[in-house]
């Protein structure tokens, strides 16, 4: 029973992962091409990875998600896996280049990539009376609670907020801030949402061990 639940299982996470590819991920050659030409065009390999990719796309069809803002659009990654789930997509993007290799990555789906800080096309969203069934938040750690915030106003109620990366913003010199003021506790004292906190291993190819990363999942109860 021991070795079932040893701390020292998590070495194998890479192993899983690989395995988990292998079984369960179908070709899809959108994201493949994705992935090369956002590779050719020197944008970061920062993409969510493709188990990562599945599970949003997973969230997307069963929440019935016909339309999903995203923030951070990176090539386009993400975005066609929720245009290819059935969603209509709202994506932004800071980095002009990365948003016109995204077009290019994106073109004859259904999805717009907005150009400028989130901080600034999210309230433009919010005065155009926009609201979104799913809101997928991947950008700028150091605003991530400033990005929930509007999340919360552009979700429908009981749409979802999929916050990703949140344990790496809580660590500190390896360490939790005990006590202090986190992202979580800013969500917890929100009576707009219903939250969780999903702590996930990721493993990423270059990067020699598995990553103890995780996300929040909310459900907007109210504005
Ligand atoms: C992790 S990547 C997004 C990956 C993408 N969701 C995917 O899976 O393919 C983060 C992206 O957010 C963009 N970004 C960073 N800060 C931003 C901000 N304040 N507003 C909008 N986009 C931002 C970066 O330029 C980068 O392209």
């Amino acid at each position: 029973m021991e070795a079932l639940f040893s701390f020292e299982n998590f070495r194998l996470a890479t192993s899983f992962d690989n395995q988990a590819k292998a079984a369960l991920l179908r070709p899809n050659t959108r994201l493949e091409q994705c992935l090369a030409n956002s590779t050719a065009k020197g944008l970061p390999p920062i993409s969510v990875l493709p188990m990562a990719g599945q599970h949003l796309s997973i969230l997307a069809q069963i929440t019935g998600a016909k339309s999903i803002l995203e923030v951070g659009t990176l090539g386009g990654y993400s975005s066609i896996v929720f245009a290819e789930a059935g969603a209509k997509v709202t994506s932004i993007e800071i980095n002009p280049k990365h948003r016109d290799v995204a077009l290019e990555n994106v073109k004859g789906l259904d999805a717009e990539v907005l150009l400028g800080a989130a901080l600034d096309v999210l309230p433009k969203l919010a005065e155009e009376g926009r609201q979104f069934d799913m809101v997928f938040i991947d950008a700028a750690f150091e605003d991530q609670w400033e990005h929930f915030d509007w999340a919360v106003k552009l979700t429908r109620p009981n749409g979802c907020i999929f916050l990703d990366d949140v344990i790496p913003t809580m660590i500190q010199n390896g360490q939790t801030k005990e006590g202090g003021e986190t992202i979580l506790t800013k969500i917890g004292r929100d009576d707009r949402v219903q939250a969780t906190l999903m702590p996930t291993v990721a493993c990423h190819s270059m990067i020699p061990t598995p990553v103890f990363t995780g996300f929040v999942l909310a459900v907007v109860k109210s504005h």
